[in-house]
């Protein structure tokens, strides 16, 4: 008999494994085929049955894997992917119907395996399934988290922060070449930690001691794409022959000791209480608060905590970075951008959030990169709580709905030279991206839409608007826009593998405080 130690020597263990998992996939497929009634009259689906390979391929770019599929079969299709009933949604009208007409029974989500070891058991807002504790802790988070007066109340956090970047961009850069990325990423995660913890994590190397960075990159990783695993729900052990589900408890305890820590040091009664209240410290207040109807556990209160970081910082970084690769690209756009910003604050005073509201032009850019690069490409899943039936398809129960509303932003039937970055489509048009209007879907739509855009957007129209207006901005000698890497690495979020690097000359001199 073939001993384990010598499948393990010869490398074959790995290619054993993967065949027993095939076939117990094929064989889970083929009994449960047997016992199924007769189909309802479904949405179109690709002839062939997509498996483990296919599942990897999608996984690696959903938004793109799913943008082909809907080109030949219409937008809106089915998929039977492993064990899980799959609906991919591509048109505005579609997404209307699921976001809107039938947002209800389209409201909870499916329950993953990594967002269960990662969000204590799917407590959190984002993965928590459809029923009254996600409503009673959405209810908390609109009002309590992230409501106009709380985001308003770190107005004096994001000024600090940018201004930070500013300096950073000035003083830590070589010679005037910039790795502006590696900036932007750590003034997302600053400004996140700032109204999160009060205190931000890349100063003095305090939150850095766990890694806090690479923490969350490990995090975003095993909780995006598409594990294989998840698409097999009644075939647990994949996630631990894969070795996912280590990963998954190694990332899990790292977060759980820091939080713990950090808990645990606001708990101390002779800590300093006189600052601004932060976001732990608002959940720790309803944790206390025996009067409620559903306490709040120390769990629950970490599960919220970790979605803040989680939803809040890539995104915003993204944005930014994607931003600046644009108007790098399209020079007469970036121009037209610094025109706006200088002309209406003089050269020696900074911009601050009481001017962003008169800059027409840098708004109209970040929709245009809501449009054509959205954060989250594919909408995070939803799940269909009971049957539903769209147009003439009948949407059975526990089918897992993906909206992709990258190929949404780049409709045709929508927009006009839909690959071309041209902000001047928005000016004058009444087109948003706060969930009303379904050809810009960045944050959602619905009862699940993001409850963090005005959190999200002041922080990126902030530092957009000093970028613009502190520097000028050119790619470093021998570059040229032709030349930049916009290859797309997916996680949860779309992000570009390479790093942003450019020259900021400062345009005047500014004092920084
Ligand atoms: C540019 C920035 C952001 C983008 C593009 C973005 C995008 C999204 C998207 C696409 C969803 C899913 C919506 C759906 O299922 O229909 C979502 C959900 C969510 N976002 Fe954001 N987000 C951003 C910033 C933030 C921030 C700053 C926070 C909080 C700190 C936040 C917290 C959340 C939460 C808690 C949910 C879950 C809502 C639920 O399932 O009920 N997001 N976001």
């Amino acid at each position: 008999m073939v001993s384990l130690q010598l499948l393990m020597e010869e490398g074959l263990l790995p290619s054993l494994l993967a065949s027993l998992i095939f076939i117990a996939a094929v064989l889970k497929i083929f009994l449960s085929n047997k016992a199924r009634k007769p189909k309802p009259n479904l949405p179109p689906s690709p002839p062939k049955l997509p498996l483990i390979g296919n599942l990897h391929q999608l996984g690696k770019m959903p938004h793109r894997s799913f943008n082909k599929l809907s080109q030949k079969l219409g937008p809106i299709i089915f998929l039977q992917l492993g064990e899980v009933p799959t609906v991919v949604v591509s048109s505005a009208a579609m997404a209307k119907q699921v976001m809107k007409t039938y947002d209800l029974p389209f409201s909870s989500r499916p329950q993953l395996f990594s967002a269960k070891w990662l969000f204590y058991g799917s407590t959190d807002i984002v993965f928590s399934p459809y029923g009254s504790y996600w409503r009673h802790i959405r209810k908390i988070c609109i009002l309590e988290l992230l409501s106009t007066k709380r985001v308003e109340s770190f107005g004096f956090a994001r000024a600090e922060e940018v201004s930070r970047l500013i300096h950073r961009i000035e003083v830590d850069s070589s010679p005037r070449i910039v790795n502006l990325s590696e900036k932007l990423r750590l003034y997302a995660n600053d400004v996140l930690c700032r109204v999160v913890l009060g205190r931000n994590f890349s100063e003095g190397g305090d939150y850095n001691r766990h890694g806090f960075q690479s923490m969350l990159e490990d995090y975003q990783e095993l909780l995006g794409g598409f594990s294989v695993g998840d698409f097999f729900p009644s075939m647990e052990f994949i996630h631990t022959i894969t070795g996912h589900k280590s990963r998954l408890k190694k990332t899990f305890q790292r977060f759980d000791k820091f939080f713990d820590e950090l808990i645990e040091e606001r708990l101390d009664p002779g800590r300093n209480k006189t600052r601004e209240k932060d976001l732990l410290d608002v959940l720790l207040d309803v944790h206390k608060d025996g009067s409620s109807e559903m306490p709040l556990t120390m769990n629950n209160v970490k599960a919220i905590l970790l979605d803040m970081f989680a939803a809040g910082t890539d995104t915003t970084f993204i944005v930014l970075d994607w931003t600046m690769t644009e108007l790098i690209m399209n020079p007469r756009v970036m121009k037209q951008a610094q025109a706006e910003v200088r002309s209406i604050i003089p050269q020696r005073e900074q911009v601050s959030e009481k001017d962003l509201h008169q800059f027409d032009y840098l708004k109209a850019i970040i929709k245009e990169t809501f449009r054509l690069h959205p954060p989250v490409p594919v909408l995070v899943p939803r799940e269909s709580i009971q049957d539903v039936a769209i147009d003439d398809f009948e949407i059975p129960g526990k089918t897992r709905v993906f909206v992709n509303v990258w190929e949404i932003g780049r409709d045709p039937k929508s927009w006009e030279n839909p690959e071309e970055f041209n902000p001047d489509r928005f000016i004058g048009r009444d087109i948003d991206f706060k969930g009303q209007d379904f050809e810009l879907l960045p944050f959602g739509a619905g009862r699940r839409v993001c409850p963090g855009i005005a959190l999200g957007v002041v922080a990126i129209e902030l530092a957009l608007a000093r970028l613009l207006h502190r520097f000028d901005w050119e790619l470093p000698l021998g570059v040229q826009a032709e030349d930049l890497d916009l290859t797309e690495v997916f996680g949860i979020t779309m992000h570009k593998i390479t790093d942003l690097v450019l020259v900021a000359k400062p345009h005047l001199h500014e004092s920084i405080c």
